[in-house]
């Protein structure tokens, strides 16, 4: 894929922070930034993290070319000279540490570290957070939908009505992340290799005579991919039957047809009646795709009335992640280089769940060895050693510090990884099919009552105990 420069493709605020740190001589003292995200979205158990390979090939590109330098030479700023030309000589010559695509995450966890110069580190906020948010959310959609219809085939049709042409194409990718089978929109399939799907519009039966003639003529163009959409007039008084007929002049010529559509009306009852009609015609191989602004909780209705839909195509509701359009994540600054060493910050709020933890930090996904599912997440400083030795480990809710617990038999797995070190690219970019498969064995290591769409259980993400302690002195510190 051909990748734009993203440079300015961030806030103006960080590019005034950059020239503030160049101003004073500050701008190569180190800074350790963390992505995170504070409450999931749609009520939801966990949420599926995306966005990282959009991320990495942001970060390779990163460039400010002589036009971003022109343009920001105009700015009311008058940003010095001085400033421009190190933009010039700008590139990325950090460390990243990420969690892989597919992971199941959890609120306040870093998902993505950033330690760099502070310099580079405020460039990139904007851009990572965008990448982030939006490809995490659609991929937690995508994957409640899949809960509902584990056995279903789904199909992301949302290109028509998405916020435009990228949230199109990162949107699908994301839903293929989390378990859709296919996607409509033939670039992402080129770009990503994900498998395509269509039928075809209203309009190619408004187009002709009749319906029976615009299914036949269709049939006859691509005799093996026919699925025909049988609402336009009357889906049962005259789709269905259609349908069938041309199903019959299909098999004449030695072809059968794939499936039809019901995009409209009660889809429960016509695909009920719809099934009936095709059995008995001996053509119980056709399959029923169900559309027309689904999501989780109609399908999940759906199934409850005992609809016969085989695949459901799901468009808006999905890559608009309608009931909650947007991730609230953040990136906040958990150390900062002062006299050469590393000085753990906090940002303190009203809210005790806004409160930062401070510190550079690793994520351990803490698996019972007894029974191989998840127990907790564990936020340890990097210094800390414990965990990685198997000893027995406090978990200490960051909040309600009450809830502690220890565990003793467990395996402890990192979540972040090496993405970049020194600015060179450490990690090998997974395939998309790999991505899936991992989100898939993710989704294994956790008890149903996390999973569940409503009300789930809330999975444990702790503090160790002395990162907990960091956090309360720090508290106590900007207190006074
Ligand atoms: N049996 C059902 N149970 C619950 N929801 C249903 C059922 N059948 C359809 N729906 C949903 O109800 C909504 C119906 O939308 P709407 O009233 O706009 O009509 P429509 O049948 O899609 O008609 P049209 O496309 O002609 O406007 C859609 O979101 C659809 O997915
Ligand atoms: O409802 P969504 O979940 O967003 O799924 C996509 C919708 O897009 C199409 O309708 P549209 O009316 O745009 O075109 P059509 O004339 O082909 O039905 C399709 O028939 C679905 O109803
Ligand atoms: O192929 C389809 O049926 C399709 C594609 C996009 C949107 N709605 C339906």
């Amino acid at each position: 894929m051909d990748y734009e420069n993203l440079t300015l493709h961030t806030d103006k605020y960080q590019i005034n922070m950059m020239y503030a740190h160049w101003v004073h001589g500050s701008l190569n003292n180190r800074a350790v930034f963390e992505a995170y995200f504070r409450k999931l979205p749609f009520g939801n158990g966990y949420a599926v993290f995306a966005g990282l390979e959009r991320i990495i090939h942001y970060i390779q590109n990163l460039a400010f070319d002589e036009e971003d330098i022109m343009y920001l030479q105009q700015q009311e700023e008058q940003y010095q000279d001085g400033f421009l030309e190190e933009l010039r000589r700008f590139k990325f010559t950090g460390h990243i540490h990420a969690a892989a695509e597919g992971t199941l995450v959890f609120p306040n966890e870093p998902l993505i570290r950033v330690e760099a110069r502070v310099f580079e580190a405020h460039l990139l906020e904007t851009a990572l957070l965008n990448f982030m948010n939006y490809q995490t959310l659609i991929a937690t959609k995508a994957s409640r939908i899949k809960q509902v219809a584990p056995t279903e085939t789904l199909l992301e049709f949302g290109t028509r009505r998405a916020q435009e042409a990228d949230a199109a194409i990162w949107g699908a990718r994301a839903a293929y992340i989390a378990g859709f089978h296919a996607t409509s929109n033939l670039r992402a399939g080129k770009l990503f290799g994900i498998p395509t799907k269509g039928t075809h519009a209203h309009s190619w039966i408004q187009d002709h005579d009749t319906e029976e003639e615009s299914f036949r003529k269709f049939a006859e163009a691509i005799p093996d991919q026919v699925s025909l959409l049988v609402d336009t007039y009357d889906s049962l008084k005259s789709g269905v039957p259609n349908a069938i007929k041309t199903a019959r002049h299909l098999e004449q010529m030695g072809k059968k047809i794939q499936s039809i559509r019901i995009d409209s009306g009660d889809l429960a009852y016509i695909s009920k009646q719809s099934r009936e009609m095709l059995d008995d015609a001996g053509l119980s191989y056709v399959k029923i795709i169900a559309s027309g602004d689904l999501d989780e909780n109609i399908i999940l209705n759906l199934k409850a009335q005992g609809s016969k839909i085989d695949v459901f195509g799901v468009g808006t509701q999905l890559i608009t992640a309608a009931d909650q359009p947007s991730l609230g994540g953040v990136y906040k600054l958990v150390a900062r280089e002062k006299n050469g060493e590393y000085e753990p910050v906090i940002k303190i709020s009203g809210n005790p769940d806004k409160v930062s933890n401070p510190g550079v930090k690793e994520i351990y996904r803490i698996i019972s060895r007894a029974t191989g599912k998840a127990e907790a997440d564990y936020i340890a400083l990097r210094h800390e050693q414990d965990i990685l030795q198997g000893q027995p480990l406090d978990l200490i809710d960051p909040v309600h510090s009450y809830r502690s617990r220890t565990v003793r038999d467990y395996e402890s797995v990192p979540l972040l990884h090496p993405i970049f070190l020194d600015g060179a690219l450490a990690y090998p970019l997974p395939k998309l099919e790999d991505i899936r498969s991992y989100h898939e064995e993710q989704l294994q290591l956790f008890w149903p009552e996390y999973l569940r769409k409503l009300n789930p259980e809330m999975f444990r993400v702790n503090l160790s105990r002395e990162a907990w302690e960091l956090k309360m002195e720090l508290i106590r510190k900007h207190q006074g």
